[in-house]
């Protein structure tokens, strides 16, 4: 999760991005900078080790040359010419001579028969040199003599090495003639070959890790003495090259320079020789060098574009941060952003715009709906109102369907329902009831008499002493026309007939009005277990009723026991 949010990071990325370009821009850079330093840097060593080799040669070209004429100038002298060979003159001039060269081994003179007549120190002096190049050569022009081997002298001669190197010397040699141009003998010294080595020893420091050889004509090594006869030389260079970068006979690549010795007609070469491993050495320093540098200013840019990112995305975070907030509630949020270009203060801009714009179409749809609410709430009231105006009209309705207009006592309807009730009630409690069914005794003539409204108001009379006369429980209706209809609960016959009586001889001692005096006539009937609907109460009090009439009026009757 981490590693992936690093990666989401815009400014890592960028950094990442740039360092990496330039990691790999450098590395490119790298090979070819490589290619052409590895060019460059083999041909500067190269031509290095061509200049030592060639200094090293002007080194010896210039003691071989030094030496050969100082031969040649002695042999050339009044003692050489005109002294005995063998005298003191001539012995003391080959001392001086020899002293005054320190790599002189030998120096004498042989006679014209090759007997060696004097020599510093006196060695040899006896011995024959006939067979010798030195003389042989020597007797007839100045003579340098290629690098051998002691043979006489070896004998005579302590020998230092301690690595057991023979001595090794050069001849030089020149005739030596009488003031007739005859020829007196051959003057001749042996320089020992140390010259040589301590020649390359002074150019060449014992730590650069630079090897010299010196080649003679044929191709065999004269020096370092370890490699004589055990290493091969390579071959001569064209005269256009001064260095090759190659393998070196008997194994190896090196680097190595070359230069001729030009004096004697000695045909030496002098190779100065480095591994390759070593010659590149510097080339590999400098490549590390390169790729440290390489990574460094990759670190470097990394961290600078991670800052330039960081001055880039910071702004932008800003922004996101205030929008989260704004989501989050906090209106008021501010959309300033610190730092940022012209184009992130646009993008603040219109963010801020857009938030005012949005925030004030959200007050805008927050009034329509609380005027909404307010309609609804208003609305729901009215319904309210109305349903309950509703409601109470119906059970006005409801209560004016069962009242009787005229006398305000409850109508036929309503008695009908009542009697069905108490029926139940009477079929599930065994509690009896009783109907009284009341007719106004000769109504026809107090209508016909007084008036219809006159009779109107006798009925009202009549329902008021039917309210005064009976109990709270009891249950009184107009039952049609001038007939009234008393449903009594819970009473026996006996009862009802006392409430029947009462009731007469209230109506009876009453005073109606616009008649005055009035009589009722009432039937009386209880239930009875055997009716299966009040009705049938109801029929028997019909009857009742009927005999009350004909048994004159003004009276109570009950239904006929069964
Ligand atoms: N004023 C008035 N008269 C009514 C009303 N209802 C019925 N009547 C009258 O009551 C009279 C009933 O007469 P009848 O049925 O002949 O009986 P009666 O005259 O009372 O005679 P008996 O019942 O035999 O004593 C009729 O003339 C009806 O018009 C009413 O609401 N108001």
């Amino acid at each position: 999760m981490i590693r992936r949010a690093l990666l989401d990071s815009f400014r890592l990325r960028l950094a990442a991005l740039f360092g990496g370009l330039f990691l790999v821009s450098a590395l490119l850079a790298a090979v070819c900078l490589d290619q052409v330093l590895s060019d460059r840097i083999v041909r500067d060593q190269g031509e290095a080790m061509s200049s030592l080799a060639g200094s090293i040669a002007k080194a010896i070209e210039a003691n071989l040359r030094e030496r050969h004429r100082e031969v040649l100038l002695l042999a050339q002298t009044p003692t050489y010419i005109r002294a005995p060979l063998d005298g003191d003159d001539l012995r003391q001039s080959l001392e001086r001579t020899k002293q005054a060269y320190k790599y002189y081994a030998w120096i004498g003179i042989a006679d014209a028969q090759g007997k060696i007549v004097s020599a510093a120190g006196g060695m040899l002096v006896g011995q024959s040199a006939a067979k010798r190049p030195w003389f042989i050569h020597g007797q007839h022009a100045p003579f340098v003599g290629d690098i051998h081997q002691a043979v006489l002298l070896a004998k005579l001669m302590p020998n230092p090495s301690p690595q057991g190197e023979p001595l090794r010397f050069v001849d030089f040699a020149s005739p030596v003639y009488d003031p007739s141009g005859k020829l007196r003998g051959v003057l001749a010294t042996h320089a020992l070959w140390d010259w040589v080595e301590d020649i390359i020893r002074e150019r060449l420091p014992a730590q650069s890790g630079l090897e010299t050889f010196i080649v003679d004509r044929h191709g065999n090594l004269l020096s370092p003495f370890e490699a004589v006869g055990k290493m091969q030389a390579p071959a001569p260079m064209p005269a256009a090259l001064t260095f090759r970068l190659g393998p070196w006979p008997g194994g190896g690549d090196y680097l190595y320079g070359e230069s001729r010795v030009q004096e004697a007609g000695l045909g030496w070469r002098v190779i100065v020789r480095q591994p390759k491993q070593q010659a590149l050495a510097t080339l590999n320093r400098l490549r590390g060098a390169l790729m440290l540098l390489g990574l460094a200013a990759s670190a470097l840019l990394m961290a600078a574009v991670y800052r330039l990112a960081t001055s880039f995305s910071r702004p932008l975070e800003q922004l996101a941060g205030t929008a989260q907030r704004v989501g989050g509630g906090e209106e008021d949020a501010d959309w300033a952003i610190r730092g940022g270009t012209q184009e992130l203060r646009q993008l603040s801009e219109a963010m801020r715009n857009m938030t005012s714009s949005l925030l004030a179409r959200k007050q805008q749809l927050a009034d329509v709906n609380a005027n909404l609410e307010q309609m609804v709430a208003d609305r729901t009231e009215q319904l309210r109102e109305s349903n309950h105006l509703l409601l109470r009209k119906a059970a006005e309705l409801a209560l004016q369907a069962r009242q009787d207009a005229l006398t305000g006592l409850h109508n036929r309807m309503a008695a009908n329902e009542q009697l069905q009730e108490e029926h139940l009630r009477y079929k599930r409690a065994g509690a009896p009831y009783a109907v009284l069914l009341l007719d106004v005794d000769h109504f026809k003539r107090v209508n016909d008499t007084f008036g219809h409204d006159a009779g109107d108001r006798v009925l009202r009379h009549i329902a008021d002493t039917l309210r005064d006369s009976a109990r709270a429980t009891d249950f009184v209706a107009r039952y049609g026309g001038e007939e009234f209809l008393l449903l009594l609960p819970a009473t026996d016959a006996a009862g009802a007939a006392v409430l029947a009586e009462k009731i007469r001889a209230a109506v009876e001692q009453s005073q109606a009005p616009d008649v005055g005096r009035i009589t009722i006539s009432i039937g009386l009937a209880t239930a009875d277990a055997a009716d299966a609907q009040p009705e049938a109460a109801v029929k028997r009090a019909d009857l009742a009723l009927y005999r009350a009439k004909a048994g004159g009026r003004n009276r109570v009757e009950a239904e006929a026991a069964s």
